[in-house]
């Protein structure tokens, strides 16, 4: 231990050297600019780029190496200095604070020349030792010298003859554990002694898993299993899928994979970023540490309702009208709606301009439509080509029109059709006409009049029912809902953009808006400054700036230069990759938005088909797929439980039979000895019972986190009746509640040391995918789990352990 306790120093105080060199750096930038636009610009851009290098180095701190291999020299050469059985493909280097591409080739000289010493060291990031050698001290363990540690077993020691976890607090070593994969002991090379905790591994991912939850994921950077490596190094190219029972690690190993992507392919994906869908706010919190402990900052994490820039719908829909927008008949539907606002009038349309009346003939319009069609360009753009045909014909006539006084000289030539263009262009009466014929559209308004003018709707969608279009309606400037997303990105990919008038108009007000908003944050965090708070780093007096002053000086100084805030606020980003969670949720229109945001198809898609509880999500891999990529796509699947505890997962395993017989449960990693119960009560204690059960837990258990799971019709009663025996109870999962009153929509992806459930059999019966629902909710909990009820319970449910 203490071999390792002297090799941890030096790392750490390696760490501390890099932090103070970033520190410095980012202190030199603040004043590099020199004061023109141009130097502004850079000294934001590498303030930026230096305030994300500290963030990773911070980020590194915990845990910073957590294992070490010691390999058979003469293995090595065979199996070569990357040895892993599972390696992906790309070059894979050991940035030591993202070194700029002249140095990246030095590094990865040196994690090949160290790849091959006998001994490495595994943690968070690569580090060398800061000499002119470059000996490399850690290897991230992303590189592929670092595979053999997840994979290596004593069938295939790929070379290891020795894998030793280090267990820190802190920057304290406080044990090691190791495993012999080949030879005997006894022979092993020196280097800190071998105590003996066990099978190492398995000892240490227990602990992770039986750590009480805190209400955000963390990453398992130490732990991660032999058939999760495999998903995480996977070849970027192409779409993976990756279908997995609750619990086992789809979501944790999805953002491991982002981080081993854009480690291995830092120069391609990079610049464009990687994007992880999941499905709602909450969860994004919930897993919105991982990347950042991983030092990963180029990721953009976003759910279907906040995918288009400037929306952010949260509101889920009936569950009627989400299966209907969810269809793929739907990209039709917004096409014809579009259309609908090209159709010209039947009459001819009168405009009286000051050389005359102006006929907008039918035959005139139907044409000058024809020739905007045949332009193929989406609406906003053609519509020059619209008012352009307008126009000649327009000028034809009034050239053509006895009467009009020409200068006597001018009466031999052809007429100035140019001039006599211009001229209408520039008339209000003629140009406010055919804005009217041909308008400057906006998703927004396309898809808002669609959902609020029946007779609109019946035009747009002639297959569908009366009843169905009912289903459909609301009142105009009805907030948007997360199905409507995928329908205004629809629509937005048929308008086009604006033209450059209109669009420089709204990104003033957008960026307007943006910058106040900006501002108003700097100038809270100059408040606190001055009342003897930490520096906020802006260098000028402000107490005679107001947030309008500030956002001025912003305007042309952006701040916002990280490709993740980039690619979020332009709806035509492609991103190198896209991880989507929780993929069997997705309707057909929402995979064509998502595929829109990749074209080369680079995805990984994970989720498990029988815990689709959308009514227009997934119930087939294949069948969800087919109209994007055909069967060019590959699934990896995960089987062990890491979450629910045998005992649960036995009860579960039945509905799951029940949904989909054909998938085998995933095998719990452990049980816990804690069978799960159940509790009848009378129909109006049903909160009651809960509130009891989520007491009884807090005065149990100092920490940890309960939540009460609830069908969407008993939610508000059981939430008072909870606050009533826990005050504080939130109707949020988070780390700012131990206790949360959640339906299952959100509790999705979520965890918890215990559940409550309440009213199964109402669960059931709640919607078509009632059964995925309870599924969810009996698969949320690591230690314990009961059910309050009074219906009679599902068959499936039956040997619980009666709790009166
Ligand atoms: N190798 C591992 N080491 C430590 N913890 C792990 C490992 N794999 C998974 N876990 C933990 O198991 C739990 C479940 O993982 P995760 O949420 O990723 O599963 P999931 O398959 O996405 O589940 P669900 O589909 O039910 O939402 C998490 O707490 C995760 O950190």
């Amino acid at each position: 231990m203490r071999t390792e306790q002297v090799a941890l120093d030096a790392m750490y105080t390696r760490l501390e050297q890099m932090r103070r060199e970033a520190l410095q750096r980012r202190e030199d930038a603040r004043f590099s600019s020199d004061g023109t636009p141009a130097g502004r610009f850079n000294r934001d851009a590498l303030q930026h780029r230096y305030s994300q290098e500290l963030a990773a180095l911070n980020a590194a701190e915990d845990k910073l190496c957590f294992g070490r291999l010691d390999r058979d020299p003469a293995a090595l050469a065979a199996f070569g200095p990357g040895a892993g059985g599972s390696a992906g493909s790309g070059s894979a280097s050991a940035p030591e604070s993202a070194p700029s591409p002249a140095d990246e080739a030095d590094a990865q000289r040196v994690i090949d020349e160290h790849s091959a010493e006998a001994t490495i060291h595994i943690g968070r990031m690569g580090l060398t030792d800061g000499t002119a050698a470059r000996r490399q001290i850690l290897i991230d363990w992303r590189a592929p010298a670092s595979a053999p540690f997840y994979t290596a077993t004593a069938l295939e020691p790929q070379g290891v003859i020795r894998r030793r976890h280090l267990q820190t607090r802190r920057r304290q070593v406080t044990g090691v554990a190791d495993e012999y994969l080949q030879g005997d002991p006894d022979a092993q090379p020196a280097g800190g002694g071998h105590d003996d905790l066990g099978a190492a591994g398995n000892s240490a991912l227990l602990e992770a898993l039986n750590a009480p939850r805190t209400g955000r994921m963390q990453d398992i950077i130490a732990t991660i299993q032999s058939e999760q490596d495999k998903i995480i190094r996977a070849d970027r190219s192409g779409v993976l899928v990756v279908q997995g029972g609750p619990g086992t690690g789809k979501t944790v190993v999805a953002l491991h994979r982002a981080a081993y992507l854009l480690y291995t392919h830092r120069e391609r994906l990079g610049g464009h970023g990687v994007l992880v869908l999941g499905p709602n706010r909450t969860f994004l919190e919930y897993i919105g540490q991982v990347l950042p402990s991983l030092g990963e900052s180029s990721v953009v994490l976003a759910t279907i309702g906040s995918l288009y820039p400037g929306v952010e719908a949260t509101d889920p829909d009936t569950p009627r009208a989400a299966e209907l927008k969810g269809r793929a008949m739907m990209a039709g539907v917004v096409e014809n709606a579009v259309l609908a606002l090209q159709a010209m009038p039947r009459r001819t349309k009168l405009i009286e301009y000051d050389r005359g009346t102006l006929r907008l003939e039918p035959s005139l319009l139907a044409k000058a439509q024809r020739r905007a069609w045949g332009s193929r360009l989406p609406h906003n753009r053609a519509r020059a080509v619209f008012v352009k045909a307008v126009l000649d014909g327009l000028a034809q006539q009034v050239a053509g029109r006895p009467g009009v006084k020409q200068a006597p000289e001018a009466e031999q030539q052809p007429p100035d059709l140019d001039g006599i263009r211009t001229d209408l262009a520039q008339d209000p009466d003629v140009m406010g006409a055919l804005a009217a014929l041909w308008p400057a559209l906006t998703p927004q308004r396309v898809i808002g009049e669609l959902f609020s003018d029946p007779r609109r709707l019946a035009f747009a969608a002639p297959t569908l029912s009366a009843a169905q279009r009912d289903a459909l309606l609301r009142p105009a400037g009805s907030p948007w809902t997360v199905p409507d997303v995928p329908l205004l990105d629809e629509a937005a990919e048929l308008l086009g953009e604006l033209g450059a008038a209109d669009r420089a108009a709204a990104q003033r007000r957008a960026r307007r808006r943006e910058d106040l908003q900006f501002a108003q944050e700097s100038l809270d965090a100059l408040d606190s400054a001055a009342a003897g708070q930490e520096d906020s780093g802006i260098g000028f007096t402000v107490g005679m700036l107001s947030a309008e002053d500030l956002a001025e000086l912003h305007e042309d100084n952006p701040f916002d230069l990280s490709t993740a805030d980039r690619a979020a606020a332009d709806r035509e980003w492609t991103y190198g990759h896209v991880i989507v969670d929780e993929a069997q949720e997705l309707s057909a229109m929402a995979w064509r938005m998502v595929m829109r945001r990749v074209p080369a198809k680079s995805m990984t898609l994970v989720g498990d088909i029988a815990q689709t509880s959308d009514p227009a999500g997934a119930t087939a891999w294949g069948k969800a797929l087919r109209g994007f990529v055909g069967d060019r796509w590959r699934l990896a699947e995960l089987t062990v439980n890491y979450r629910t505890p045998g005992e649960i997962m036995d009860v579960a395993a039945r509905v799951l039979a029940k949904i989909v017989p054909e998938l085998s449960p995933p095998e719990s990693v452990r049980r816990t000895g804690s069978r799960p119960w159940a509790q009848r009560v009378d129909a109006a204690e049903l909160g009651a019972a809960a509130g009891r059960a989520a007491a009884a837990e807090l005065a149990e258990h100092d920490e940890g986190q309960l939540a009460v799971l609830v069908p969407d019709e008993l939610g508000a009663d059981v939430l008072a009746a909870v606050q009533a025996a826990v005050p504080g109870a939130g109707t949020d999962a988070g780390p700012h509640h131990r206790v949360s009153v959640l339906t299952v929509r959100q509790a999705k992806g979520l965890e918890f040391d215990a559940v409550v459930l309440v009213e199964p059999a109402t669960m059931v019966q709640q919607s078509k995918r009632g059964w995925g629902d309870l599924y969810v909710a009996l698969t949320r909990a690591t230690q314990r789990l009961g059910i309050v009820h009074h219906r009679a319970l599902p068959l499936q449910l039956d040997d619980l352990l009666d709790r009166r």
